[in-house]
C-alpha cells in the first residue's frame, strides 16, 4: 500500500509526470493544451489505440512503467442525448471499466493526485436549481441516461473510497454541458451545440430553407468552454482536497431554443427551424450552482457569444473532417 500523503494547496511539480487520461477528446485536449502552456514538461498521453483503458493488465503495466504523478481522467465513453439513450449497456460497462481501471493501477502506483470527471447528468432529473453538490442521490435520475449516470457516481464513490482506504487526496469534477475546439460533431452521436453548428451550418452552405432541431427546444442547458474547463481543473488541482465533488460550470443558462438561434446567428443562417417533439427533450433545466467552486477563486472568463463565436471559426477550419 502506498505511504499516506497529505495535501496543501500549492502548484503541482511542473517537472512530474502527469497522465491525461482522453487526452485527444473535447476535455482531454484542452487539459492537455493548459499544462503545455503553464509549462508541465512529462505530458504523458496514450490513444485508445495505443492503450484500450478497458485493458486492466495493459492498464498497469502501462502506470509501471510511466509511474504518473498526477492524473487527469478525462478518458470516457461519452454521447449526447441519442447515444445514452440507444446504448446505454455500453454506456455503463465501458466506463466502469474504465475508471475502475485507472483508478485501480493509480492506487498501485502510488499517483500523488487524480482528478475523476463526472458530469452533470448524476443529479436527480427533478433536482431543485441551482443543482448543488448536496443534490447528489436524492432523487431519480433522467432515464436518457442513467447508465452513465450510474457509472459517474461510481467514480465519485471510488475516488472517496480511495481517500478513505488508502488516504490518497483525489478528487472529482463534475463539468456541466462542455463546448469548444475538438469537439465530437457526428450526427447523431454529437451533443446539442455542435450538432446545430454543423446543421446551420450545413444549411447556410446548401441554400436549405428550414432545418429540424430534436426536442421541443424549452429545455435549459448551462454550457462551458473547454478552455474555461481546463483552467477550472488544474486550480481545483492546485487548491482543492475535499472528499465532496465540486461543480464546474458557468452559473447561467440558456433554452435550446435560444441556443439555436444564437447559433443560426453566429453562422449567418437565414432560414427557419422547427422542432422534432418525437426526439427526446432529456431533463428539463440542470443548472448547476457552482458557489463551492467561485469559493476557490476561480471564475470562467469565455462567455458563450464569444465560445460560439471561435468554435464555430474552428469548425470551419477543420469542416472536411466531418464530411461522410
Ligand atoms: N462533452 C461534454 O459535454 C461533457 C463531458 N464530460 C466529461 O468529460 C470527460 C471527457 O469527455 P469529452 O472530452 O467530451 O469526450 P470525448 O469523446 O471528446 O473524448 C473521450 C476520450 O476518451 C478516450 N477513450 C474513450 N474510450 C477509451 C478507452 N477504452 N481507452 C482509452 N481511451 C478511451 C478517447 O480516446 P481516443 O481519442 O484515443 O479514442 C477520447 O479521446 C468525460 O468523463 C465526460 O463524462 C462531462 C460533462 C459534459
Ligand atoms: C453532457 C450531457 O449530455 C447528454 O445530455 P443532454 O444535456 O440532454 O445533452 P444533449 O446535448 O444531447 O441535448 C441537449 C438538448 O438539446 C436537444 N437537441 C436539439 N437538437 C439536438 C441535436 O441535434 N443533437 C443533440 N444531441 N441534442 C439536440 C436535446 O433534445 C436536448 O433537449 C447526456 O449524454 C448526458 O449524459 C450528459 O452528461
Amino acid at each position: 500500500m502506498p505511504a499516506e500523503l497529505n495535501f496543501a494547496p500549492a502548484p503541482l511539480d511542473r517537472e512530474a509526470p502527469v497522465y491525461v487520461a482522453g487526452h485527444r477528446g473535447l476535455a482531454g485536449s484542452a487539459i492537455w493544451r493548459k499544462l503545455e502552456a503553464e509549462g508541465f514538461s512529462r505530458l504523458v498521453r496514450r490513444t485508445s489505440a495505443e492503450l484500450d483503458l478497458k485493458d486492466r493488465a495493459a492498464v498497469f503495466e502501462f502506470f509501471e512503467q510511466e509511474k504518473p504523478e498526477y492524473v487527469f481522467l478525462a478518458a470516457a465513453k461519452v454521447g449526447g442525448i441519442l447515444a445514452n439513450n440507444t446504448y446505454p449497456a455500453d454506456f455503463l460497462s465501458e466506463n466502469l471499466q474504465i475508471q475502475v481501471n485507472v483508478m485501480d493501477a493509480a492506487v498501485r502506483f502510488g499517483v500523488r493526485r487524480l482528478l475523476f470527471l463526472g458530469s452533470s447528468c448524476i443529479y436527480p432529473k427533478f433536482a431543485a436549481q441551482p443543482i448543488s453538490e448536496s443534490a447528489l442521490l436524492q432523487g431519480d435520475l433522467e432515464p436518457t441516461n442513467d447508465a452513465y449516470a450510474i457509472a459517474k457516481i461510481a467514480g465519485i464513490l471510488n475516488v472517496q473510497a480511495v481517500r478513505r482506504q488508502h488516504g490518497l487526496p483525489w478528487i472529482s469534477a463534475m463539468p456541466t454541458n462542455l463546448y469548444g475546439p475538438g469537439d465530437n460533431f457526428s450526427r447523431l452521436g454529437s451533443h446539442v451545440l455542435p450538432a446545430m453548428i454543423r446543421r446551420y451550418e450545413e444549411a447556410r452552405l446548401d441554400g436549405v430553407e428550414s432545418v429540424t432541431n430534436w426536442g421541443t427546444g424549452s429545455p435549459r442547458r448551462e454550457f462551458l468552454h473547454v478552455d474555461d474547463l481546463a483552467s477550472a481543473l488544474l486550480h481545483l488541482m492546485e487548491n482543492y482536497d475535499g472528499a465532496q465533488h465540486v461543480n464546474v460550470g458557468t452559473g447561467t443558462d440558456v433554452t435550446i431554443k435560444e441556443l439555436a438561434e444564437a447559433i443560426a446567428a453566429t453562422v449567418g443562417y437565414e432560414g427557419t427551424s422547427e422542432w422534432d417533439a418525437s426526439k427526446p427533450d432529456g431533463t428539463p433545466q440542470k443548472l448547476l450552482d457552482v458557489s463551492k467552486l467561485n469559493g476557490t477563486g476561480w471564475f470562467p472568463t469565455i462567455n458563450l457569444e464569444q465560445g460560439l463565436k471561435s468554435t464555430v471559426e474552428w469548425f470551419r477550419e477543420h469542416a472536411e473532417d466531418f464530411r461522410q
